[in-house]
């Protein structure tokens, strides 16, 4: 049987390649990462409508149980990057890996279990107002289907973690803006994620503080959690030891230590 096949015409005026010849329907798809690669990103770009350019042509590879930080100026995407490994923006080209599967093909259900395996530290928090501390955090837990024993068996140590048992009946609006930070953190690690992307997680915290959730993340992180924070700070992340990812004109740049 004959087969109907695209003809590549070469313009002979330019000997290039007319792009609607050779642009597929779809994006050519590389073969998923292997898997000890939990995070992939492939020539990532990401512009926004108005013209911001965050991503250009960004690869990354990250392996199960990896801590980095990510740094850069404010405004150079640090925010958006990781808001594409969650799948809250689409990247405008490249592949997005994440757990084996490519994040923004994810949609519905599948997105949102996607995303109960991610604990996520917003840089605006993201508290629920008429809940309490205890239901802001237990929540997480709730949504992951875990039993009410287990809830009360991981709450009060998470709190204690961050330093807020004697606030678990407190609502948002009778925190610190510290506080209300480190109720976000605890809502992140509460349920054990393999996956940890915090979003400027000590911004609001004072030196003790900040370096009290770096621990925290670095306990996870000593259980096999892959980490990822973001943070204007580079003295703290220069605390930590952990390995420093520069964002810079759209590209990542590793630093040397
Ligand atoms: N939804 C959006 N629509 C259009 N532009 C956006 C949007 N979100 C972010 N931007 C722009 O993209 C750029 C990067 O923003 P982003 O918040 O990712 O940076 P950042 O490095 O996290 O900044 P900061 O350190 O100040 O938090 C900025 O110029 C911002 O104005």
């Amino acid at each position: 049987m004959k087969t109907s096949r695209r003809r590549i015409v070469i313009n002979p005026q330019t000997r290039s390649i007319p792009l609607e010849n050779v642009a597929p329907t779809r994006p050519f798809r590389q073969a998923p990462p292997p898997k000890e690669i939990i995070i992939r990103l492939q020539d990532v770009s990401k512009i926004y409508p108005d013209g911001s350019r965050c991503l250009i042509g960004a690869n990354l590879n990250l392996k199960r149980g990896d801590f980095i930080f990510i740094t850069g100026t404010s405004g150079t995407g640090k925010s958006t990057l990781l808001k594409l490994l969650y799948g809250e923006e689409t990247p405008s080209s490249g592949q997005i890996y994440v757990n084996g599967s490519e994040v923004h093909e994810l949609k519905g259900d599948h997105l949102a279990k996607f995303r109960r395996r991610i604990g996520v530290v917003f840089q605006d928090y993201k508290l629920i107002p008429n809940r309490t501390v205890a239901e802001n955090v237990a929540f997480v837990l709730q949504a992951q289907g875990r039993r009410q024993q287990e809830i009360e068996r991981r709450l009060l140590p998470t709190l204690k973690m961050v330093g807020l048992a004697h606030k678990a009946d407190a609502f948002p609006d009778q925190l610190s803006g510290g506080e209300q930070q480190r109720v976000s953190i605890a809502r992140a690690i509460v349920g054990t994620p393999p996956l940890v992307l915090a979003d400027e997680p000590t911004g609001n915290l004072d030196l003790e503080n900040a370096t009290q959730i770096l621990r925290t993340l670095e306990n996870l992180n000593t259980y096999g959690a892959t980490i990822i924070v973001t943070t204007h700070d580079h003295h703290l992340a220069g605390l930590s030891g952990k390995p420093i990812v520069e964002l810079r004109q759209g590209q990542l740049y590793w630093q040397k230590r």
